[in-house]
């Protein structure tokens, strides 16, 4: 399937062959009938037609030596699987035997063949190439494995194994991003190498003496980013949730003196914000009591709005509490999936290890294969030790030797993953309750904190979230992620208000640094778009 799509990419624009029917009608000689065609439709004819980069000769050569041209993504897996071996030159003879036809059709330099091994956003475990970007965030395969939700049939131990046909998706998507040519040329030319560029040569297509001009591209280099405070960057990942409330709020204010009617909007307008019925009404009671009956700014209102959620904020804005006399302290995370555990758990897992504690990871999600390796990912990279296991694993008998071999270890501090799949709650929470269990068996007060993570982006869900792990697992406190581009950030200050349960850190992006403690007062000053 994955093929067919390819080549049909590839192939848009081309001249479909001349058949039978393309014959000149009687009475008209073919070159007359081109010259009409030509001046009723200059551009149909072929040389006019945009030039795919890749000859679609080459891609159903392709199809055939990896299979029957409509074999699914197997095929494809197999051939890219194969590529992506260091040293494997699987695709180069094909890659070579088109080098001629190539030449043709395009000229050198514009598309380069390339041996596959070069690769960018291909999964760690082919080579561990590309599994982390520039911003310490993992690479969008290993995403994507994270969006996967079925475990491997064949249920081997995935840790450091090839991963299933599904990686190939970001170059799928990568090509789908466009039906035209220049958006598959580009996909393409992403995956090619300066070092592979051909030498120039004559080219066949122009007269003798002629050859074609190689045009350097200009080398653009990008701007240093100025680096952003936290509150800068708090600023700028709240910025959505803050425009869109202030906007609102300026539009209700403009020259009106605070009425009832506008205190009732005004309430409506904090609730749809996600800031809860409490928060909402504490807000505009404040601001009656001050200013009723008096000419209000939406600068007023964002100070008050900001004084009053600072007060909701401020009891649960509390530090992880680590009792580092436990050797290790367990902490358990748990929350949906998606919601960003494992990414908080590898940006966790920095700041302990980065002041010097030794840190262990397990990889208790054992029902995907990704996140297994996601997870180890983030051990490397954070110089942590790793425990993991196989996939569809007992996820208890994981923790349970997870805690031995902490101890063993002398780890300062385990942090256990957790598989998150509400859609078997009862299942889910029957693995969730027998991990606590077991961990009790070697210390009582084990785990010494669980950790639920909640993604901001999920507005009201996450409050429902907080009231099923809190029953099942004793979820004693939250991060929240994703605040970074959503217009729901309100929605943690309604579940502080509701749940009381500490807010210890919040994530504002996917990179190792996007996390930082919960502060109230500078996350309620964001959320109402003040500057300072
Ligand atoms: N923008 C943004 N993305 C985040 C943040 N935290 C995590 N993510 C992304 O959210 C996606 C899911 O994160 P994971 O850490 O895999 O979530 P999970 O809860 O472990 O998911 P499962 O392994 O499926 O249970 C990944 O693409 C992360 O990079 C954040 O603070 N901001």
């Amino acid at each position: 399937m994955a093929l067919g799509f390819i080549k049909k990419v590839f192939s848009f624009g081309k001249d479909k062959p001349a058949t039978e029917d393309d014959k000149a009608p009687e009475g008209l000689t073919v070159e007359e009938q081109a010259a009409i065609a030509a001046e009723a439709e200059p551009h149909a004819r072929s040389e006019d037609l945009p030039v795919s980069p890749v000859d679609p000769v080459s891609l159903a050569e392709m199809e055939t030596a990896g299979g029957p041209a409509d074999d699914d993504a197997d095929d494809a897996a197999d051939l890219l699987t194969a590529a992506a071996a260091p040293g494997d030159l699987g695709m180069v003879p094909l890659a070579l035997l088109e080098a001629e036809e190539d030449a043709v059709a395009h000229p050198p330099g514009d598309v380069p063949a390339t041996p596959p091994s070069a690769l960018p956003g291909i999964s760690p475990s082919r080579g561990e190439i590309d599994s982390q970007q520039g911003d310490g965030s993992l690479t969008d395969a290993a995403h994507v494995e994270a969006s996967r939700e079925e475990p491997d049939s064949s249920n081997r131990d995935l840790v450091g194994e090839s991963k299933s046909p599904e990686a190939i998706s970001p170059l799928e998507g990568e090509m789908s991003g466009g039906t035209e040519g220049g958006d598959a040329s580009a996909a393409v030319s992403s995956f090619l190498t300066e070092a592979e560029t051909p030498p120039l040569t004559a080219d066949p297509a122009l007269p003798k003496g002629f050859a074609t001009r190689k045009v350097e591209a200009p080398v653009v280099e990008a701007a240093p980013q100025p680096k952003l405070s936290w509150f800068q960057k708090l600023r700028q990942g709240l910025s959505r949730t803050s425009a869109q409330l202030t906007g609102q709020i300026a539009a209700l204010f403009t020259k009106r003196k605070l009425d009832e009617a506008t205190l009732e909007e005004l309430e409506d307008l904090l609730i749809q914000a996600d800031l809860g019925v409490e928060t909402a009404m504490r807000i505009t009671d404040t601001l009656s009591s001050e200013r009723y009956g008096k000419d209000v700014t939406g600068e007023d209102v964002s100070r008050i709005m900001a004084t009053e959620i600072t007060k909701v904020l401020t009891p649960v804005a509390k530090p992880l509490e680590l009792d580092l006399s436990h050797k290790p302290h367990v902490i358990l995370v748990v929350g949906v999936n998606g919601t960003g555990k494992t990414t908080t758990i590898g940006k966790l897992a920095a700041k302990l290890s980065g002041s010097g504690l030794k840190v262990m990871l397990a990889a208790g999600d054992t029902f995907r294969a990704a996140a297994i390796e996601q997870l180890k990912i983030w051990a490397d990279r954070t110089n942590s030790e790793f425990i993991g296991t196989r996939l569809g694993a007992d996820a208890a008998g994981l923790a349970y030797d997870a805690f031995e071999q902490a101890r063993a270890k002398k780890c300062d501090v385990l942090i256990i993953d957790t598989a998150g799949r509400l859609q078997n709650k009862a299942e889910l929470m029957a693995e969730l309750e027998k991990i606590v269990r077991v961990l009790g068996k070697l210390d009582p007060d084990a785990p010494h904190t669980v950790l639920q993570t909640l993604d901001a982006t999920t507005g009201q869900n996450a409050m429902n979230q907080v009231e099923i792990f809190r029953n099942v697992a004793g979820v004693g406190g939250l991060i929240m992620t994703k605040l970074d581009g959503t217009a729901r950030g309100g929605i943690l200050v309604a579940i502080a208000a509701k749940h009381k349960l500490p807010v210890y850190f919040i994530g504002v992006g996917e990179g190792i640094d996007d996390l930082e403690p919960f502060e109230a007062g500078d996350f309620a000053r964001a959320i109402a778009g003040l500057t300072h």
